[in-house]
């Protein structure tokens, strides 16, 4: 679904990802941890498209379903980006002006698909019922689920999550995970949750992490880590 091969990035010459190789497959819910700085969020905004890779001519870093977002122009990405991806980044929070079922449709309204699915995440989410509140009327748990529905509702392929929970209570945090776990595997989408939480990286079927030598499964985790 998702591959990386030999992805490298580098800020004013100083390497952050070096020769990073990778398959995401389909279905798989998947975190990656790892040190402060190493480069998770940077990862992260490279596939999503928000930067680019260091990459020679006809290297093909980054490829998404079959197709290597190199070889896209900005138009390409932006439809590959609306039509096979979907974002729990604190950058895309909701849009303050919109009521909770036109933020939620948004995604099925820029791609053309028929509107009755938003309504369906909300009720999903355990919203239903407030379609037209606005965001400022939610708690930050409540924004949180808006905010996943948004990410599922066009049923992307690849769905990318920074710190979904970074900011909730470990009740919250734990209904939210379960929550994106099932509408996960209820699509069949493959998801990359960056975490430095443990507890949230434990409901994810693969932990990887990543530090200066690349990414690396792991199984035996920190226990005291947070
Ligand atoms: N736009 C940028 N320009 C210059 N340096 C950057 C830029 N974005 C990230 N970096 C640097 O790249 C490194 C990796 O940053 P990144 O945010 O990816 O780390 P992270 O693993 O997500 O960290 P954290 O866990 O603290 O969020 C850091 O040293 C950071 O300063």
């Amino acid at each position: 679904m998702l591959e990386l091969r030999h992805l490298s990035k580098s800020y004013n010459g100083r390497p952050v990802l070096d020769r990073l190789s990778w398959q995401f497959k389909a279905g798989e819910f998947v975190s990656i941890m790892g040190d402060s700085g190493v480069g998770k969020s940077t990862l992260l905004n490279l596939v999503a498209g928000l930067d680019t890779p260091d990459a020679g001519p006809g290297e093909a870093p980054i490829i998404v379903d079959g197709i290597a977002m190199s070889g896209l122009d900005d138009d390409g990405a932006t439809r590959l980006r609306r039509a096979r991806m979907g974002f729990i980044f604190q950058a895309f929070h909701v849009l303050p002006h919109l009521t909770l079922l036109q933020n939620i449709g948004l995604p099925l309204l820029l791609n053309g698909l028929p509107s009755a699915r938003a309504t369906e995440m909300l009720d999903a989410v355990g919203l239903g019922g407030r379609e037209n509140d606005f965001p400022h009327q939610l708690s930050g748990g409540q924004l949180q689920r808006v905010a996943i529905a948004r990410a599922l509702v066009h049923r992307p392929a690849l769905v990318l999550a920074d710190e979904p929970t970074g900011n909730l209570d470990p009740d919250t945090a734990e209904a939210i995970l379960t929550l994106l776990q099932r509408e996960i595997k209820a699509t069949g989408a493959c998801a990359i949750m960056v975490t430095h939480s443990l507890a949230a990286a434990k409901k994810t079927d693969k932990i990887l992490n990543l530090s200066k030598n690349g990414l690396q499964e792991t199984t035996i985790v920190n226990p005291f880590a947070q």
